[in-house]
């Protein structure tokens, strides 16, 4: 296998010419490679020594917008990988999800988990910036299986932002044993969630040690870049389930259009934006003193797989399903009024005295006003897995929402929804998967993820 002589050695051969084609393959070493697969096959190298155990004395290398291979404009298109706070939190929403949670194998030691954490960050680092994985996939030895799966060849970075979980599981597992020496770095924040009324929860589909959440324009690049995180992962973890999505059904941003679900309606506009920095410390990222230090500048993620029942709400009324929701279905305006961000007012009553928006709508027992204060950022996509065996659409939201503490946000609003005397909505959706993740703060290069809880 060609690599370079140490997975930290500076890049100093590397030179912009289009990859090599099968003809001119080289027989190995740098200097006929171009640069953006040279920076590759650092973090190949990286990853392949984290995976033989080194453990975080391997250093996870900086990726950079130079990466990008000749005669491709990344203009745009990358979303830096390093910084303050993980990337795919308040990045403006991407189109496309791919969302995997794993698990540990039963042998994998805290040593292996050090030497995964730290392949996925060198490996993260590269593919959101556009590049392959290792040695590539067309560049690597001919006679080894190649590192890179090779889908995204050609492919631009597409926003790829890669987001990574610690599971309540990782901290201690079914059986109340500490597998990886993290029970005494667990966060109160990171509580069990309570079973809530109407729950029908898959524990095939629920929980998870880790997750990954990959988002970005190109469906092709968010798959390539879970696929080749669970390839990395191979002996140490495997994927527990996962989810594809699509039509993001929340902006993080107010310069994003509001998307529709697959209930027809738009989905998001109530939503928190990071255009906010103080309402993101307010309600997103973790402060300091909120719980172990090793959070600060994390945040918590909520996911639901939440299937809605797409045949009996396409047999439903126009006004029914706008009273369900409590606002119009064309504009998203809120009931009695005129344009999609017009002011929710609960209060509003209609010329026959019954509140314009009702009692049980989504959005009164939902909103901040019912819950103490209670807000979330929703960063979800819609799904559509084929078919049930009944020929019903299998279709729904993976909801995805981050916060500072699960406790006093998810679990405050979810049971205000939760249960058919609640929110309207519940005849038309049934929860069946669950997830609960611990995202660390963003990552440093020659860190890994989630470093500091191992410290
Ligand atoms: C526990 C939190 C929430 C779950 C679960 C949830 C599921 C869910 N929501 C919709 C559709 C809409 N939700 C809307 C608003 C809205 N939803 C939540 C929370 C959960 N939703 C909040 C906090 C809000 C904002 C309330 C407010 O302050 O106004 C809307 C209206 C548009 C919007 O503001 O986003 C729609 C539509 C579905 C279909 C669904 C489960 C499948
Ligand atoms: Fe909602």
């Amino acid at each position: 296998m060609s690599q370079p002589d140490s997975p930290d050695s500076p890049v100093t051969a590397a030179e912009d010419g289009p990859p090599s084609s099968d003809a001119a393959r080289p027989a190995g070493g740098v200097s006929t490679l171009s640069r953006r697969r040279v920076f590759g096959l650092i973090g190949g190298a990286a990853a392949l020594g984290a995976a033989a155990g080194a453990g975080g004395a391997v250093a996870v290398t900086a990726a950079t917008d130079s990466d990008s291979g000749p005669g491709r404009s990344q203009a745009g298109q990358v979303v830096p990988f390093f910084g303050q706070h993980q990337a795919g939190i308040v990045t403006p929403v991407q189109d496309r999800l791919h969302f995997a949670a794993f698990d540990l194998s039963p042998a994998a030691t805290r040593a292996d988990l050090v030497a995964l954490l730290t392949a996925w960050t060198n490996a993260a680092s590269h593919l959101t910036a556009g590049n392959d994985v290792g040695t590539g996939a067309v560049t690597g030895p001919p006679d080894s299986p190649p590192d890179d799966t090779g889908e995204a060849l050609g492919l631009q970075a597409a926003r790829l932002t890669l987001t990574v979980g610690f599971g309540t599981s990782l901290f201690t597992d079914a059986t109340g044993k500490d597998r990886f020496g993290l029970a005494g770095s667990r966060p109160p924040q990171l509580a069990e969630l309570p079973a809530f009324p109407g729950d029908a929860l898959d524990p095939a589909a629920s929980g998870g040690d880790l997750c990954v959440q990959a988002c970005a324009d190109d469906p092709q690049v968010a798959v390539h870049a879970i696929r080749n995180l669970a390839r990395l992962a191979r002996g140490t973890a495997s994927v527990r389930y996962s989810q594809l999505g699509f039509g993001r059904t929340s902006s993080t941003s107010t310069s994003q259009a509001t998307a529709r679900n697959m209930m027809g309606f738009k989905d998001g506009t109530n939503n928190i934006t990071a255009d906010d920095p103080a309402e993101m410390n307010a309600h997103v990222w973790v402060q300091p003193g909120d719980g172990p230090d090793w959070m600060t500048g994390g945040s918590y993620l909520v996911s639901r797989r939440i299937r809605m029942l797409i045949e009996p709400w396409d047999s439903t009324p126009l006004t029914e399903q706008e009273r369900v929701i409590g606002r119009f279905k064309g504009t998203g305006a809120p009931l009695g009024l005129r344009a999609e961000f017009d002011p929710l007012d609960l209060t509003a009553k209609g010329p026959d005295g019954e509140p314009l928006i009702d009692a049980k709508a989504h959005v009164r027992l939902a909103h901040s006003s019912h819950n103490n204060g209670a807000v979330l950022l929703r960063r979800g996509y819609s799904f559509t897995d084929g078919t049930d065996e009944l020929g019903r659409l299998e279709a729904g939201l993976f909801f995805l929402a981050y916060q500072r503490d699960p406790r006093t946000q998810f679990v405050t609003i979810q049971r205000s929804l939760a249960g058919k005397v609640n929110d309207a909505l519940n005849e038309y959706i049934q929860h069946v998967g669950s997830g609960l993740f611990a995202c660390p703060p963003g990552v440093q290069p020659g860190q890994h993820w989630g470093q500091s809880a191992f410290a």
